[in-house]
């Protein structure tokens, strides 16, 4: 089946990468940036442009960036080793080319059909346990947005289609170009959206209503009106300039307390599936330790030093 045979083989939390070496470059403005070290990847460009942040760029322009198999796989794996890498405290995440990314590659997704029509066996009940697995793990390749404690900032131009948006619903702060749009396109391709889109995005836009309307008429949503409903938090006049927007952002997050910040985001993702009840008491669990961590103490000499003496935080 074409699900097993993508998902199978899938490493552990940064497996594949460890030994890789630092390879090719990738542009960032006018200055090539070294490709990041033990981060190899065929559909992802990732960089270290700042001190603690990390660029991820979806890598395939010349299919616009459509979502195919491998990039599945690796979407994944890439920020789990973000998320175990101690010198990342901060991510944006772009992409190279005219799009953001077409969402998914149609090529595969005609695949599913054919999937339905072998696997193993004939038998409705084994097809859709095959296809329940590869939903799943789809599902969690872009659940590892929310899986790593560093803050992902997503940085979207031009267009953002389909499975591009169910992947920035899971980033924590949206930036996009003023040509950017974003279109919930699954129910032109006959299905719904199955790996994030509506479970995140009522919540990240506030309210049912505006994001019914997207998800069952699959209209643009153009970036003004991304940016007044709460989608994006702001919005560049180009490409380079909102790449630039985003990594200043990722540096100021990243120059604060790795500890402060990667707290916040795992108590602010707790917070908007539970109560407020549930949520301050696991706040209270989760700061009984982290209130314990020298970067209070390295914070707070800091700020009463009025700038003589910069706060540095040791890795985490
Ligand atoms: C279990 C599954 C979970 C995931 C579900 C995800 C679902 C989805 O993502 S649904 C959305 C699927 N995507 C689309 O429907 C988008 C289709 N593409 C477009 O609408 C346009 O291409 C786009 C607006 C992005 C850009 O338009 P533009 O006029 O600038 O370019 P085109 O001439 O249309 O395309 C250029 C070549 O790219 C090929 N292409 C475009 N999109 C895809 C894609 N998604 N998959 C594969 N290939 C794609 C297009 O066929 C052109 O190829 P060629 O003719 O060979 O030049």
């Amino acid at each position: 089946m074409w699900a097993l045979r993508v998902m199978a083989g899938r490493p552990g939390r940064g497996g594949v990468q460890a030994a890789a070496a630092a390879v090719g470059v990738a542009r960032r403005g006018m200055a090539a940036t070294q490709a990041a070290e033990g981060y190899k990847y065929e559909t992802l460009a990732v960089t270290k442009p700042r001190k603690h942040v990390y660029l991820v760029k979806i890598n395939r322009p010349e299919k616009l960036n459509a979502m195919n198999l491998v990039f599945w796989r690796e979407i994944g794996q890439c920020f789990d080793q973000l998320g175990d890498d101690t010198s990342c405290r901060a991510v944006v995440l772009g992409a190279e080319g005219r799009v953001f990314t077409a969402g998914i590659d149609l090529m595969d997704l005609a695949s599913i059909g054919a999937a339905a029509e072998g696997g193993d066996g004939a038998d409705v009940a084994r097809r859709g346990r095959v296809i329940h697995k590869a939903i799943r793990d789809f599902q969690n390749s872009f659940s590892a947005l929310e899986r790593c404690p560093k803050p992902v900032v997503a940085a979207v131009h031009n267009a953002c289609v389909g499975g591009g948006v169910d992947l920035v619903c899971g980033a924590d702060i949206r930036y996009c170009s003023s040509d950017a749009w974003f279109q919930v396109k699954e129910v032109d391709v006959g299905l719904a959206a199955d790996v994030g889109t509506l479970q995140r995005l009522p919540k990240v836009v506030g309210g049912q209503s505006l994001a019914r309307e997207l998800v069952f008429t699959a209209r643009k949503m153009f970036s003004a009106e991304a940016l007044q409903c709460g989608f994006i938090s702001r919005i560049f006049e180009s490409k380079e300039r909102l790449e630039e927007g985003a990594l200043e952002l990722a540096a100021t997050i990243a120059s604060k307390s790795p500890v402060a910040v990667q707290t916040s985001k795992i108590a602010l993702i707790h917070s908007r599936d539970h109560s407020v009840e549930e949520g301050l008491d696991y706040m209270a669990k989760l700061n009984m330790l982290m209130l314990q961590s020298e970067d209070v103490r390295i914070a707070a000499m800091a700020m009463m030093s009025k700038g003589e003496n910069k706060a540095i935080f040791s890795k985490l």
